[in-house]
C-alpha cells in the first residue's frame, strides 16, 4: 500500500485518489490535480508546485521545502489550505522525506492568516466547510510525524502565526516591520480554544492571556523575547539556518523524535478530534452573526483604505 501512494505521490503531483490525503478530506482533491506539475530525477528529489503551494524536496538530505506562493498575501483561502494539507500529506507518506520546512515564495510576507473572505458575505455550508480545512491543516501539521520547522520570511498574524506555532521550530526574519501573533481580537472575533491551547504551550499561560485579549502583534526581537519564535536572523539567512537547524533535528533517531512528539501533542489533536462538530457549530453560530459580519466588513474596508 505505502509504495502504491509513492508511486502516486510521483506520478501524480496532487493525487485523485482520497487515499492518498486520508486526513485532508475536503472532496476538492480533483479540481486540484488539474493545475498542478511534478518532477523527479535520478537521486529522487522532487518538485511540485500548484496554484498556492510548490514543494521542492531533497531526496539526499530527505529534506522538503514547502513555499506558500498565493498572491498577493498568502492569506489562507479553502483552495490554499487543502493544497497545503495534500502537500504535506504525502510528504508524510514519502518515505524519502524526514522533514519539512515551510516558508513563503513572496517577499515581506509569511501568511495573512486566514482568508477573510472566506468568512464574510457567504452562507453557513460554506463557513461550515471552510472551518473543517482550517482544523485539518492545524491537525496535520500540530500532529506531523516529520520534523516541521517554520521559516517565517515576513509577517505572519493569526492562522499565519497558528501554523508557524504548530511547528517544531520557528526561524523569523529579523526585518522590524514584520508582525507575528494572534490578533483575532482586532478584528472582532476569537480565536478558538485550539489556537489558545497552542499558544499556550508555545509562550505560557499569562503571555497568551494578554495577547488573545489585546490581539498583540510582536516585533520579531518580542517574539523571540516571549518564546514565540525560537531564532531570529538576518533575513537572507532564514532558509539556510531552518536547513542547518532541521539537520540537527535529523541526528535523532526518527522514532524516539517522532513519539516524544506524540507524547506532548497528542491530548490536544485529541481533544480537538473530538470535538470537531461542536467546533465547526461554534464558529458557524458565531460568524454569521450580524455583528460579527459587521466587525469583518469594516476590517476589510479598513485594510483597503489603508493603502488608498
Ligand atoms: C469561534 C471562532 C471564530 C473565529 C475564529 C477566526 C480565526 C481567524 C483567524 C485569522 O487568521 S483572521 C485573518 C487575520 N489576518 C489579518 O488580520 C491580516 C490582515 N492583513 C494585513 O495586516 C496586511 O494585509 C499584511 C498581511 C500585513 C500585508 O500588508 P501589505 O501592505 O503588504 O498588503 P495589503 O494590506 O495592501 O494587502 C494586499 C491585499 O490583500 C488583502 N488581504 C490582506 N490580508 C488578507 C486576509 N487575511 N484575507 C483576505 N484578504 C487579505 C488586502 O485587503 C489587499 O486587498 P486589495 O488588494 O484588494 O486591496
Amino acid at each position: 500500500m505505502a509504495a502504491v501512494l509513492r508511486r502516486g505521490f510521483r506520478l501524480v503531483s496532487f493525487g485523485s485518489s482520497q487515499l492518498l490525503c486520508g486526513g485532508c478530506k475536503h472532496g476538492r482533491t480533483s479540481s486540484l490535480s488539474i493545475c498542478s506539475t511534478s518532477s523527479r530525477n535520478s537521486s529522487s528529489s522532487s518538485s511540485s508546485s500548484s496554484s498556492h503551494v510548490k514543494v521542492d524536496l531533497d531526496g539526499s538530505t530527505g529534506i522538503a521545502v514547502v513555499k506558500f506562493q498565493s498572491s498577493p498575501v498568502n492569506s489562507m483561502s479553502l483552495d490554499f489550505l487543502t493544497e497545503l494539507c495534500i502537500s504535506l500529506e504525502k510528504l508524510e507518506l514519502d518515505r524519502s522525506c524526514r522533514g519539512v520546512i515551510l516558508t513563503s515564495a513572496l517577499p515581506k510576507i509569511f501568511s495573512a492568516g486566514l482568508d477573510i473572505t472566506e468568512m464574510y458575505g457567504k452562507n453557513p455550508e460554506h463557513y461550515a466547510e471552510f472551518w473543517k480545512s482550517v482544523q485539518e491543516i492545524w491537525l496535520k501539521v500540530y500532529g506531523y510525524s516529520k520534523i516541521a520547522i517554520a521559516a517565517i520570511n515576513g509577517s505572519s498574524p493569526a492562522g499565519g502565526c497558528l501554523v508557524s506555532m504548530a511547528c517544531d521550530y520557528r526561524i523569523m526574519a529579523d526585518d522590524p516591520r514584520y508582525r507575528i501573533g494572534l490578533n483575532e481580537a482586532q478584528l472582532g472575533i476569537v480565536a478558538p480554544f485550539w489556537f489558545k491551547d497552542t499558544m499556550v504551550n508555545t509562550v505560557g499561560f499569562r503571555t497568551t492571556e494578554l495577547s488573545l485579549q489585546f490581539g498583540l502583534m510582536y516585533s520579531p526581537s518580542d517574539a523571540l523575547k516571549i518564546g514565540l519564535v525560537d531564532q531570529v536572523v538576518p533575513e537572507e539567512n532564514v532558509l539556510s539556518t531552518a536547513t542547518e537547524t532541521i539537520t540537527k533535528w535529523l541526528a535523532i533517531p526518527d522514532h524516539a523524535r517522532e513519539i516524544s512528539k506524540s507524547m506532548m501533542r497528542k491530548p490536544m489533536v485529541d481533544r480537538l478530534l473530538a470535538s470537531r462538530e461542536s467546533d465547526i457549530k461554534n464558529f458557524v453560530n458565531f460568524i454569521t452573526k450580524d455583528s460579527i459580519q459587521k466587525s469583518l466588513g469594516f476590517y476589510m474596508n479598513s485594510l483597503k483604505q489603508r493603502k488608498a
